[in-house]
């Protein structure tokens, strides 16, 4: 049965100058199942080149093949790979095993490229390679088997398909005159398994083994001595087919991984140095993120959590404030001094602004409030002594119990003294009546008050009074005035639903506490200065991106002979692709695995540190963070990976054989 035919084949090459080179002047020849034909001819006279386009290697031809009557020319990428995994096994000269795959995964190559199971192939591999006699040798790797044994390697590979036609180029030219016995009785054998075998050779002792000699010279088939093809005695063990799919992702990975370890060090080294840049970029915001929290947890820690207080007018530029001319800053400080020092009515919350805000989400009690600041102007006494008052304000549920560290909350007639002012007085105030002197309205105003406490103050260290409110509006009152709430603290029984009111606050255009709109300004600082930190730590990863892109491009180099084996057995060049894509992935992941890691150790040092010396954990790594660092990481390599592996891919698989 013919199972090809070439008709006129002519090749072409076209030179470097211009021009063309006509290496094969119009073969014609069939070939039948069943025939060993060896192929001779002078140095130069085409051998190579008619076999690299019986095999698919080389498109680029005119005339025709004939493979079961249809032009392999006419093959479209899908059907040409299909044709390198189905229907020929190549055998080289020099064997082109893959050095960092044992023998049973050199065997069954063809098939991973298939996609078929891991059991099914390492199955038909190791039936192989017992057939070819080195089942004591199936886990070994090419560099520890003699040549002998890697060109029966190489036959087990070429036959796992089961291909119709083998073509080796010289199979025995690398062996000694007793392995090349072994070895082309092995090649018999597969031509009386009923196949073609096509063998380039030199020598006319391997040619009086076949049973048709065709000689070429000078691109031209100048004899053609038939002697009868095998009588097709054994049929091929019966091999069933399996299904041929496109290699997986997971193969492809699979391959990186063995690429990658078969070169252990090198890309150790280069995961290694993108993970310093990835574990710097993660430890900046870390770092930022943990003063963050800091200032935050010491700010926020003499308040309630349950409270949002609430200012009609903010009493810092807004935190997000991008004027800059003159006369607005002046009037901004004007309205802060007015609104400090409460002698604007524009401070005070009018009926229906504290409609507006009971009516916020969440909110399930209202309280109003004064505070104001004087330089000066207030004080309290006790018998000879005197301390002078800096803030004044009411009673709130802001107040938390803990924080008051004597004593208890002011009731009628009583006031709360922060702790440093109640020191300067006596060390046993609590108890006893003071004389508090104030300035309402020009006028001073003294009245006694029992200190009923003292407080710990919230992170300033100004002198204060802390009164009820009906107390301070009942002196206002007493000297002719109204006293109009400045403050609302707002309350929820749900903690969790703090932020949201003061979310709803701001939308209102009202603003918070002093201290909350100084947080959030020092808290935007570290915001922009820790990003600006990690951006500063990520052009490291520029240099990293560089170092991958090199490294795999001097992987594709070394391995350019593998990636042309890959294709004469069936990768397409999206799956060299992404075996290629796949080590960058993995040096990424690993990097970016390491980085984190890093980081985390980075993290429990520097924190035992802080907190050994100062109460302080400044670092705080987060999952977002840590996934972030690994997807960085696995982006920027795979992105410097694209360029090796789609150069990697469209190497021309004949030259990739011939590279030395
Ligand atoms: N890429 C190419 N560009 C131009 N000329 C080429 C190219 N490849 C091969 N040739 C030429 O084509 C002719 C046939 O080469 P080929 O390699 O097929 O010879 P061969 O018979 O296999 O030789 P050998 O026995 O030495 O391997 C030679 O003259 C060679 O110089």
């Amino acid at each position: 049965m013919e199972i090809l035919q070439l008709k006129n084949l002519i090749k072409l090459y076209k030179l470097a100058g211009g021009g063309t080179f006509e290496a094969l002047k119009g073969i014609n020849a069939s070939f039948e199942a069943g025939e060993l034909v060896a192929i001779v001819g002078e140095s130069g006279s085409g051998k190579s080149t008619l076999m690299n386009l019986i095999g698919g290697l080389d498109s680029d031809f005119s005339g025709e093949i004939l493979y079961r009557g249809k032009n392999l020319r006419d093959y479209n990428a899908k059907e040409l790979s299909d044709y390198h995994k189905k229907s020929i096994g190549f055998i080289f000269q020099n064997f082109n095993l893959i050095p960092h795959l044992n023998l049973v995964e050199n065997v069954a190559l063809a098939m991973t490229l298939s996609n078929v199971d891991k059991e099914t192939r390492e199955k038909r591999a190791k039936e192989l390679l017992a057939q070819v006699g080195l089942t004591d040798h199936l886990y070994k790797k090419p560099d520890q088997i003699s040549g002998g044994q890697k060109q029966r390697v190489a036959i087990a590979r070429a036959l796992i398909n089961d291909p119709d036609v083998i073509i080796a180029d010289e199979p025995t030219g690398a062996l000694d005159a007793e392995t090349t016995d072994t070895v082309l009785d092995l090649i018999k054998d597969i031509a009386r398994s009923g196949k073609l075998v096509l063998m380039v050779t030199h020598s006319d002792r391997v040619a009086a083994h076949c049973t048709r000699v065709i000689r070429i010279d000078n691109g031209q088939l100048i004899s053609d001595e038939n002697f009868g093809g095998f009588k097709v005695t054994e049929k091929a063990a019966d091999f069933k087919e399996p299904k041929i799919k496109n290699m997986s992702l997971y193969n492809a990975i699979r391959m990186a991984f063995l690429n990658m370890r078969a070169k252990l060090g090198r890309n150790a080294l280069v995961a290694f140095g993108t993970s310093i840049g990835i574990m710097a970029v993660i430890l900046m915001l870390s770092l930022g993120r943990g003063v963050t929290n800091y200032i935050q947890s010491t700010m926020n820690s003499y308040t309630n959590p349950n409270v949002t207080e609430v200012h009609k007018q903010s009493m810092m530029p807004a935190a997000n404030s991008t004027s800059t001319s003159q006369a607005e800053i002046s009037q901004m400080q004007q309205n802060n001094m007015a609104a400090l020092t409460g002698s604007s009515s524009e401070s005070n919350f009018t009926q229906s602004d504290l409609k507006k805000l009971q009516k916020i989400k969440h909110v399930d009690s209202l309280e109003t409030g004064y505070t104001t600041l004087s330089l000066g102007t207030n004080s309290v006494e006790y018998g000879s002594k005197s301390a002078t008052i800096m803030t004044l304000q009411t009673m709130s549920a802001n107040i938390i119990k803990s924080s008051i560290v004597s004593g208890k909350a002011p009731g009628a007639d009583e006031i709360l003294l922060d702790k440093g002012t109640a020191d300067i007085l006596s060390k046993n105030i609590v108890g006893k009546n003071v004389t508090l002197k104030l300035m309402i309205d020009g006028k001073q105003v003294k009245k006694t008050f029992k200190v009923s406490g003292t407080y710990e103050q919230q992170g300033s260290n100004f002198s204060t009074v802390i009164m009820r409110y009906q107390d301070l509006a009942a002196l206002y009152q007493a000297n002719g005035q109204t006293l109009s709430p400045n403050v609302v603290y707002l309350y929820t029984k749900n903690k969790d639903n703090t932020e949201k009111i003061k979310e709803q606050v701001k939308k209102l255009g009202f603003s918070g506490s002093m201290q909350e709109t100084m947080t959030e300004m020092f808290t935007q600082m570290m915001d922009i200065i820790s990003y600006v930190l990690a951006a500063i730590a990520a052009v490291s990863l520029v240099v990293s991106a560089i170092m991958i892109l090199v490294v795999l491009n001097i992987s594709v180099v070394e391995r350019t002979r593998e990636i042309g084996v890959l294709k004469a057995l069936g990768a397409r060049r999206k799956d060299i692709r992404r075996i290629f894509v796949s080590e960058a992935f993995l040096i990424g992941l690993s990097s970016g695995l390491l980085g984190v890691g890093m980081t985390a150790v980075l993290q429990v040092l520097i924190n035992n540190f802080t907190s050994a010396k100062f109460d302080v954990n400044v670092v705080s790594m987060t999952f977002n963070y840590a996934l972030a660092g690994i997807l960085i990481s696995v982006i920027i390599s795979m992105i410097a990976g694209l360029l090796p592996a789609n150069r990697a891919s469209k190497l021309d698989p004949v030259e990739a054989l011939r590279k030395e």
